[in-house]
């Protein structure tokens, strides 16, 4: 499929490039004032619990909702003024599978074909169908398909027309591992070749293959930067504790001064906090024989569930 530029001209930079970005529904400011700036062929994540304002946002800037207050560019559109310019140039992946379930994955391609009024149809949608290895399945109904094979089908339609930047909302949601590992392949490969990627998900083993990534809560950028940056920043010191006795421990230590969050994850429990010393001398009486103890950088999960308790709820209450 040809990623080749169309005919508008982008600044060699930043394929986004917008600030203060606000999005009021009522009373509610579920974006509020965010600054953000995506270079040509990054892959960036965005992340953030449900209704942070993650799809709104994409909604901004792929011209489908315009912002109250805010101003930039997207592909070097204005995102205020130039919104048909927009959706034509943008490639767009919603949450919610939104094609034809009785047309076949060629029907489905070839209906998006005419919509962007596509030159050489058959050829291009032969071109997709390739590139997403949907040669064989062409025929079959995309009613029919597994999670896995209408997200490819979903890919190639918003690839169709050739855009210089793919917004992903949670794409790979309900996919098994396989299908997502697949998914992210071809994400990177077509990033290599020049395409700019914005992409939500909750998945961490997701958020850790963007070359940089946000994190959002009610509508507020919290961080953002590359993994380590996010992580460096956010200065949690982290103690790992496995072994018998982690039920009983949970209760003790989320009173404790210095202990801020207490997470298990699989058969360890996390216990982090930002005063490195005062949480290993609130955590030391605790030690039990038997238990290993052990100081672990912070994960990407760590900081995200940290980020997410010590921000307010601007939802809630506003006048
Ligand atoms: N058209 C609308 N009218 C009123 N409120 C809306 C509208 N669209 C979204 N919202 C609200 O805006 C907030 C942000 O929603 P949004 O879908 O952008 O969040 P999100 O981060 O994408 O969530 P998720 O991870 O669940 O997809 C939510 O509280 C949602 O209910």
């Amino acid at each position: 499929m040809s990623l080749a530029p169309t005919d508008m001209t982008i600044p060699a930079d930043n394929v986004i490039d917008v600030t203060g970005i606000t999005k009021r529904f009522g009373d509610k400011t579920v974006v509020d004032g965010l600054d953000l700036a995506v270079r040509r062929g990054e892959i960036y994540g965005f992340l953030g619990p449900n209704g942070s304002g993650k799809t709104t946002f994409i909604r901004m800037l792929c011209g489908l909702l315009t912002p109250d207050a805010g101003q930039g560019t997207c592909l070097g559109y204005d995102v205020l003024r130039d919104q048909r310019d927009i959706r034509t140039h943008v490639g767009y992946m919603t949450q919610r599978f939104s094609y034809y379930e009785d047309l076949s994955i060629r029907e489905n391609l070839d209906f998006v074909a005419r919509l962007y009024e596509t030159r050489n149809r058959r050829e291009v949608v032969d071109r997709a169908l390739e590139r997403l290895g949907l040669q064989g399945r062409s025929k079959q109904l995309a009613g029919e398909l597994s999670g896995g094979w209408k997200q490819r089908l979903a890919l190639a339609a918003a690839l169709l027309h050739g855009p210089q930047l793919l917004l992903l909302d949670e794409p790979t949601a309900g996919v098994d591992p396989k299908a997502r590992r697949d998914f992210w392949e071809q994400i990177h490969q077509l990033a290599a070749e020049g395409l700019t990627v914005l992409i939500t998900t909750h998945y961490m083993d997701e958020a850790e293959r963007c070359h940089r990534l946000a994190y959002l809560a009610y509508g507020r950028l919290m961080t953002q930067g590359t993994v380590d940056e996010v992580i460096a920043e956010a200065g949690l010191s982290t103690w790992e504790i496995t072994g018998p006795g982690l039920h009983d421990l949970v209760g003790r230590l989320r009173d404790l001064p210095g202990v801020e969050q207490v997470v298990p994850f699989g058969t360890a429990l996390h216990v982090s906090g930002h005063d490195a010393a005062k949480l290993e001398a609130a955590l030391n009486p605790l030690r039990r024989d038997g238990q290993r103890w052990r100081q672990v950088p912070a994960s990407l999960e760590d900081v995200f569930i940290c980020l997410m308790d010590h921000s307010r709820d601007n939802f809630s209450a506003q006048p």
